[in-house]
């Protein structure tokens, strides 16, 4: 039988309310034990005294009774709001430990409203993601995942790939008088086509959601003293990083982390670009130009009362990047002619001239690339994988489709199984473990 769980929903500490669930076969009878007959009516809240089974008291409370299947898991469900201090909350564990209901595991009451279908694992993400949400960006990505936005789409993919494997095997099973190439490149070659096109798109999309999720990098980089710690000190409203007037005073990487436009963003300071003068300064080096490489946005920093940037130095700048001429309070910003893409930013780290506009372009360009479109982002590593794995199956599928239609339907077949491994249709348990153990306790 199934244990019966409870965990403290709301989070540990003093507080107002706080808020213990359990589910289980187990709840209903605990409530009546904990809170005494008669049990309420489902999903109204009743005024009880909570009691342990000796009869002593552990508070005034109120309780809810949600009986399966109707519930958030599924099964019997009650919550119980008592006074939130550490003490009634422990007495009201000890009370339910006493009745036979154990701690739950992480993630463990949304992994039981999974197993009874009541979400499928993208919902699931999206309602831990939720949780996680810290910023308003995160917070609508999270909310639109959590109510089906990724599982109607990937849902759609697979009932559109059922009925091309279906057009595909009712070939090969019944071949009627026309040859089987033939029929099958009018019947299922268009259909396949646009669904490679389709996931193809999904997967193009500069990995958004997942930036949403986790940050979008911008890294700050240039030649020792060009003021590279100064501005991200004015960015950051603190002081983040060491700023000295000696070249080569930044080495590791100092990060911050900041909430623009909604979304969150990480800016990284990194060490000043030159020849290194010993092995600590070289790493440093090391770490700026790769971390330059990942990040999503680069902003180049000179130092115009020093030098003018040459064609080497712009030459490591993409559209979309910007060239920021600091010192403008020491000398007149050059004329540059920028690459294509790349915008320029006459500043004054010192006496913040011009940091209001380069602020707006930092946060228009992080608006740009992470706002929410039409179709919901993939938002996980897990579901680049799936969708990858399926596209790359639906390649081989279509190269194979006329002249071996029994191997264009076994790679349609893994295709579906990719597919149906993303909602989690199919379960791979070891994929349902380490979802649902990123939940906090509780969830
Ligand atoms: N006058 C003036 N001085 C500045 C400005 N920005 C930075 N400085 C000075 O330039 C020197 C170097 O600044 P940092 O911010 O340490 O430069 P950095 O690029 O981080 O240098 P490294 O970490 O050594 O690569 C310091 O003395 C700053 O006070 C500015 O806009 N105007
Ligand atoms: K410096
Ligand atoms: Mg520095």
């Amino acid at each position: 039988m199934t244990d019966t769980i409870f965990a403290l929903a709301s989070a540990p500490g003093r507080a107002g309310v706080a808020v213990m669930r359990a589910s289980g076969p187990g709840a209903g009878a605990a409530l009546d034990a904990v809170a005494g007959p008669p049990r309420p009516e489902p999903r109204r809240a009743a005024l009880r005294e909570l009691k342990r089974a000796d009869g002593t008291k552990i508070d005034l409370g109120l309780v809810l009774w949600f009986p399966g299947p109707a519930s958030f898991t599924g099964e019997d469900c009650v919550e119980f709001h008592v006074h939130g201090g550490p003490a009634v909350v422990e007495a009201l564990a000890a009370a339910l430990t006493a009745q036979d209901l154990r701690p739950a595991e992480p993630g463990e009451f949304t992994r039981r409203a999974f197993e009874h279908g009541k979400l499928d694992l993208t919902e699931a993400e999206g309602l831990a993601d939720l949780v996680d949400a810290e910023t308003e960006g995160q917070r609508a990505q999270a909310l639109a995942q959590m109510t089906g936005a990724l599982k109607a789409l990937y849902e759609g993919w697979r009932e559109r790939l059922i009925e091309i494997l279906a057009a595909i095997e009712g070939e090969i099973d019944f071949p009627d008088e026309e040859d089987v190439p033939k029929q099958l490149a009018r019947t299922a070659g268009p259909p396949l086509d646009a669904l490679i096109g389709e996931l193809e798109a999904h997967l193009a999309d500069d990995r958004r959601g997942e930036r949403v999720r986790d940050g979008f990098a911008i890294a700050l980089i240039g030649a020792p003293n060009a003021g590279k710690s100064s501005l991200l000190n004015v960015l950051a409203k603190r002081e983040a990083a060491i700023v000295t007037e000696i070249p080569g005073t930044t080495r590791d990487i100092v990060e911050v982390r900041q909430v623009r436009a909604g979304f969150p963003v990480m800016l990284a300071d990194t060490a000043g670009l030159r020849e290194a003068a010993d092995v600590v300064e070289a790493e440093g080096v090391r770490r700026a130009l790769a971390r330059a490489e990942e990040a999503d946005v680069r902003l180049a920093l000179v130092d115009v009362s020093r030098e003018t940037p040459d064609a080497d130095y712009l030459a490591r700048l993409r559209p979309g990047d910007s060239l920021i001429l600091n010192k403008t309070d020491l000398a007149d910003a050059p004329q540059i002619a920028a690459p294509d893409g790349v915008s320029v930013f006459p500043i004054s780290a010192a006496t913040g001239s011009g940091i209001a506009a380069l602020e707006a372009w930092i946060d228009a360009t992080v608006r740009d690339r992470l706002s929410m479109r039409e179709s919901p982002a993939l938002s996980r590593a897990r579901h680049r994988q799936g969708v990858e794995r399926a596209v790359a199956a639906l390649g081989r599928a279509r190269d194979q489709l006329t002249e071996h239609p029994e191997l264009a339907g076994a790679e349609a077949h893994a295709a579906l199984r990719a597919l149906e491994g993303l909602t989690g249709r199919i379960d791979v348990e070891d994929v349902l473990d380490r979802v649902f153990a990123q939940f906090c306790i509780g969830k």
